[in-house]
């Protein structure tokens, strides 16, 4: 098994309601999002990616289209989140992305890796898997879904 992971950073802001503790006030975190892509290296001479899975390039020009662009500086609030999002609907042109789940790291990342797996799997035709991802929300706490999870919602 070969794979290549890229790693990009974004900035958000979340609360988690039903925590008891701390989580549940307004705060942000610099994510770090672990993406790792399981292919074959590219076999062509003269090509730009020969001997590449996937530009390191295009891991990150993919992900920021189809997500890091969507979440880095916005608000992650739960549809059910109502004070929160009232109070964000009252600031004018707030970036607020209203989510279907509480936004914690799990949730964040089976939503990214939702997101993404087609995404990548489309690139290449079916040469590419998205092995995981892996959401780090501070330094020492991450969550991360593979390929073989099993989504049980
Ligand atoms: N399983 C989860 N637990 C918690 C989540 C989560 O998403 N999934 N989120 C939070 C908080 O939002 C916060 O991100 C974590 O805060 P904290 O536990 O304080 O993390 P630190 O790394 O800052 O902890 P230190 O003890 O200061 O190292 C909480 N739990
Ligand atoms: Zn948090």
């Amino acid at each position: 098994m070969l794979t290549i992971t890229r790693k990009l950073e974004f900035d958000a802001g979340h609360r988690i309601p039903d925590h008891h503790s701390q989580c549940r006030n307004l705060h942000g975190h610099r994510y770090v999002l672990h993406i790792t892509l399981e292919g074959d290296p590219h076999k062509k001479d003269g090509d730009s990616s020969n001997g590449m899975i996937l530009d390191f390039s295009e891991v990150k020009r993919l992900a920021e289209t189809h997500l890091v662009s969507h979440w880095d500086h916005a608000f992650l609030v739960y549809e059910n989140d109502m004070p929160v999002r009232q109070f964000l609907d009252s600031l004018p042109n707030h970036k607020t992305v209203v989510l279907d789940r509480v936004p914690t790291a799990e949730n964040l990342a089976q939503i990214a890796f939702d997101t993404l797996k087609d995404v990548y799997e489309g690139f290449y035709g079916n040469k590419l898997v998205l092995k995981s991802i892996r959401i780090y929300e501070t330094p020492n706490c991450w969550a991360e879904v593979t390929a073989d999870s099993v989504d049980v919602r």
